[in-house]
């Protein structure tokens, strides 16, 4: 088996928060950590910062007015925006625009002010404090001024919970701490309720490592020696044998975990007959029979053996494919990457916090190291959750086909990273030439128009990036399509009909959307036919948009 894959990993690395240096000449340095050359993204963000003239440490001369500090405080925003783009965001990043890029990097950017602000706090001279105490105001307002658009309501279904709360108590009975219940919602199963309001930076649920299920518990167990002699057999696939096996032990210390975990996880690894056949000439298709068809070839090569070679471990009616694929939905589902306080990340298994649902605008954005002092992974709240509401997650930056395939649901709101991938082959001679151009790339990609806030002409709600690529290939003749004729509409004419002859074919294999009555069907089906229409959404607001552009066009 693989990792399971990068699913949660991403937004819980860990960046180091900002310095600020205290000069005591009526002057204070604010520093927000330095671009990383190590960041994949490091020249691209170089470039942006250097376009808007932004640095990363910020003068600010004391005592200051609040007009001063409210232009300072800008700028720090800017520059942290830049910090936290992720490649989509900065792929759609136009020069022009200071953002915001999205919610999540709105979240990472303030976040990140804040710690720059609080680590000058505890030094800071009473003019300084009252600067600082000004600043992260303003920012916290800044942070509490998103929150208002909040896209994720849920209904709540049930308040009472009864295995969820035995959870709860036996957490807690080992230190965990919470400001959580857990109540059920539409459409997502569980979810976690604040119990009290909870603010910036406070813990929502801290829980001590000694109740985090690892590969520590697996070396106790008597399958681990059986296992580490397996022929390539990773850690991730012995602990999902063990969960297995686990799930079912009546003296498990997990007990209490194992039994509030579904019976089915309906991923979209689950899917029928049915709801494939509905994704059937999407990309999202090949991809969905593959991941199925690799863990089958995974199960049949491992489980029959060690059921007949190792019976006493491994009892046949626990390891059936049916049983198989449910562990591998529970990890794929449920599990986080974890630094320990020794320093070494493991994927795990998180009781109570595995019942934090996703959302595009999370409460939370990093729990990913467990805090050396207290020995507990603590889950901060990168934004206000007021006593009453569902406090979220981010799983992390991923389009709508890996929350189908690994987590069974397409989040509420219009979710900046669901993209549509465009390869753009360069013909042999063009090659060369085209990588000798810095930032040159082969790969594109386009997601919903609306997300466009570019007004200038001739970028139709469409990525900068892409245009200028096919510019640049249709005018050296290296695509196949609409000749060029001189002069600069024909050119863009050109352009735009060739976008339109990716995007027709597409549109045309997702076919029309049809109007049965989705209350009555299965939930992989729905499930299914959810994800087609947003197919069809973004496509469609490429095509519009296209056409717009040509309407101008012709009436110029
Ligand atoms: C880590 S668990 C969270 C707890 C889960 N709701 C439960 O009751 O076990 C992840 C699963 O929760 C559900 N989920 C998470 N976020 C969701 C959302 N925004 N909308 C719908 N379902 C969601 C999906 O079924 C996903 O596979």
């Amino acid at each position: 088996m693989e990792t399971f894959h990068a699913q949660r990993q991403q937004n819980q690395e860990i960046q180091m928060a900002g310095k600020g240096q205290v000069q005591r000449n009526g002057v204070l340095t604010l520093c927000l950590p330095s671009l990383d050359e190590k960041d994949p993204l490091f020249l691209e963000k170089k470039r942006l910062s250097n376009a808007r003239n932004l640095d990363f440490s910020f003068q600010l001369r004391l005592p200051s007015l609040r007009g001063e500090l409210s232009l300072i405080l800008e700028d720090i925003i800017q520059a942290a925006r830049i910090l936290y783009l992720n490649d989509v965001e900065i792929y759609f990043s136009e020069d022009d625009d200071f953002g915001p890029f999205s919610l999540r990097n709105e979240l990472e950017a303030f976040n990140a002010v804040l710690q720059m602000l609080k680590s000058v706090l505890s030094s800071a001279t009473p003019d300084e404090m009252k600067a600082l105490n000004e600043l992260q105001n303003v920012t916290i307002a800044r942070i509490n001024s998103i929150a208002d658009q909040n896209i994720d309501k849920m209904i709540t279904k049930k308040l009472e919970t009864t295995a969820e709360d035995l959870l709860l108590k036996w957490g807690e009975s080992r230190g965990a701490r919470s400001k959580v219940i857990v109540a059920y919602f539409e459409g997502a199963n569980r979810g976690a309720v604040a119990l009290e309001d909870i603010n910036v930076g406070e813990s929502a649920l801290e829980i001590p490592e000694s109740i985090i299920i690892s590969e520590d518990l697996l070396h106790e167990s008597d399958m681990f020696k059986v296992l580490k002699e397996w022929d390539g057999m990773t850690t991730e696939t012995m602990l999902l044998l063990w969960s297995m096996r686990e799930r079912y032990n009546p003296l498990s210390i997990f007990k209490e975990y194992f039994e509030t975990l579904p019976d089915s996880f309906n991923t979209g690894l689950s899917f029928g007959i049915d709801a494939l056949t509905i994704l059937h000439g999407t990309l999202f298709f090949e991809e969905l029979m593959q991941a199925k068809e690799h863990l089958r070839q995974q199960y049949e090569s491992l489980c029959p053996a060690l059921c007949s070679s190792y019976p006493d471990i491994f009892k046949t009616e626990l390891y059936s494919w049916d049983r198989y694929l449910w562990a591998c939905e529970l990890w794929y589902s449920n599990s986080m990457k974890v630094i320990f306080s020794d320093g070494k990340l493991r994927t795990c298994l998180v009781p109570i916090a595995g019942l934090l649902n996703h959302s595009l605008f999370p409460h939370i954005i990093h729990y990913g190291r467990v805090d050396s002092e207290t020995k507990c992974l603590n889950f901060q709240l990168a934004r206000q959750c007021k006593r009453g509401e569902q406090c979220y997650l981010s799983y992390g930056s991923l389009p709508g086909s890996h929350l189908v395939m690994f987590y069974g649901f397409l989040p509420k709101g219009d979710n900046p990273y669901d993209i549509i991938p465009l390869d753009i082959e360069v013909p042999e001679a063009d090659n060369s030439q085209s990588q000798a151009i810095e930032g040159f790339r082969t790969s594109h990609m386009v997601r919903g128009s609306w997300f466009s806030k570019s007004n200038k002409p001739h970028t139709y709600g469409l990525p900068t990036q892409l245009l200028s690529h096919l510019r640049s290939a249709l005018k050296s003749g290296g695509m196949e399509q609409p000749s060029l004729v001189p002069g600069e509409d024909e050119n863009e004419r050109a352009l735009l009909e060739t976008i339109i002859s990716i995007f027709e074919p597409m549109m045309e294999g997702l076919g029309e959307r049809d109007n049965i009555n989705r209350e009555e069907l299965s939930w992989d089906v729905k499930l299914a036919l959810e994800y087609k229409d947003l197919q069809r959404r973004i496509i469609s607001s490429v095509l519009s948009s296209c056409t717009a552009g040509l309407k101008i066009l012709d009436s110029t």
